[in-house]
């Protein structure tokens, strides 16, 4: 669907202004060089938006998150629902002041919420309250006591031999629809978990998104680049939950998403003859990237992806998309109907890139497979239980 056909993006075709206002610090210092969660009250996690005059979101576009991404908060385990978010708000009949830095990405050490309270209660105190979401729990390094089923033990021995059999392999599902197989080596699927663990417990880390109304999406989420924002569909310089500026993307994620693409040119050319085939692929320079992190329970329903700008959308520059972690049972297709859509299973190291002619399929993820990460890659990093998806688009 392109903007011009009729869609939600035919009367937004303006650049979103996207804005999170504070009111000054009490030191006197102001807007762009920190921000300040103003005195809080309220009792749920979107009050920070509605319920602040001078915390205010406007924006150009909009959209909407599919239904179908929506769970009731009650049906998640307790761990996976207290995430920053949903925590921040049973501290709002207190006066919380949160400061942080919103320079550019820095180490985590540096980047952490400066907490302080108005009614003098103790730091720890808050930053138990605002408790960070770790997608490795343990620290590397330390022993991990597993004891896998013998059945278990052999799906894995079976998967990595499978895995250094093929060795990568490239797909192309449909026009502007590649499939990267095993493209991620397991070091750099260390490295991007890692970072990605690093990033996600400081400020601008993960939460677990919700609406209004208290219903949650059923994952973790962190946006490197530019915020987005589920509810709205919007995309901004700070998320509106608590005002925290997303990192940057690392660098090593650039060089990874511009050698998928380059790889995805090459295998096009052997498959199809064209003359140009950014014709059929375009090139794109990341500067969003959405991190998913899926427990065993994780889904997603089928969307598209159609908050980035119209122009960005309407010459299809393709999002590209990381899985790392357990498999996942991926649907896609023209139409959003799991019963007509096509399915890949996703798994550890794929790269997945969707642009051109395939820029709006709709796309979910159905199931993720308990048990299928890496050996080497848990041994590592030990990735708790569960799926990390990172999707780049360019704005
Ligand atoms: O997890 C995936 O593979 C897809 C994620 C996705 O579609 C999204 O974040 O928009
Ligand atoms: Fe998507």
């Amino acid at each position: 669907m392109s903007p011009a056909s009729g869609s939600r993006y035919s009367k937004h075709d303006v650049s979103p202004v996207y804005e999170c206002r504070q009111k000054p610090l009490a030191d006197g210092s102001g807007i762009g060089k920190q921000n300040h969660l103003p005195e809080a009250t309220g009792t749920s996690n979107t009050v920070l938006k509605d319920d602040f005059p001078s915390l205010s979101c406007q924006s150009g576009y909009s959209g909407s998150w599919p239904d179908a991404r929506r769970t009731r908060v009650e049906s998640l385990p307790v761990e996976e629902t207290e995430s920053c978010a949903s925590l921040l708000h049973h501290d709002l009949s207190r006066k919380v002041n949160i400061s942080y830095s919103v320079d550019e990405y820095k180490p985590s050490q540096e980047r952490s919420p400066q907490i302080s309270t108005s009614t003098g209660d103790s730091v720890d105190d808050l930053q138990s309250v605002i408790k960070p979401f770790d997608i490795c729990p343990l620290k590397s390094g330390t022993p991990v006591m597993l004891k896998p089923s013998l059945l278990v033990k052999n799906r894995e021995k079976r998967n990595e031999i499978k895995r250094s059999m093929e060795g990568e392999s490239g797909i192309v599902l449909r026009s502007g629809m590649v499939l990267l197989k095993n493209y991620l080596s397991i070091s750099d699927q260390v490295k991007i978990a890692k970072t990605c663990r690093e990033l996600g417990l400081a400020s601008g880390g993960f939460y677990q998104p919700g609406y209004r109304d208290g219903a949650k999406l059923n994952l973790q989420m962190m946006c490197l680049g530019k915020n987005w924002d589920p509810e709205s569909g919007n995309y901004g310089d700070l998320r509106p939950i608590d005002c925290a500026a997303p990192p940057g993307i690392p660098r090593q994620f650039y060089l990874l998403v511009e050698k998928a693409i380059k790889d995805s040119h090459a295998l096009i050319q052997q498959k199809v003859r064209v003359s140009r085939v950014e014709d059929i692929l375009p090139s794109m320079s990341p500067n969003i990237c959405i991190v998913n992190f899926y427990s065993a329970s994780g889904r997603l329903g089928l969307h598209q992806d159609r908050d980035e700008s119209p122009e960005s959308l309407q010459r299809g520059l393709p999002v590209v998309s990381f899985s790392i972690g357990d498999s996942a049972e991926f649907l896609y297709g023209d139409q959003r109907d799991v019963d007509k859509a096509e399915k890949v299973e996703l798994e550890s190291g794929d790269v997945l890139i969707f642009g051109g002619k395939s820029r709006h399929i709709f796309h979910g993820v159905t199931a993720i497979k308990p048990n299928t990460a890496p050996k080497a890659l848990l041994e590592e990093t030990n990735l708790r239980p569960g799926r990390l998806n990172l999707t780049f688009r360019e704005y």
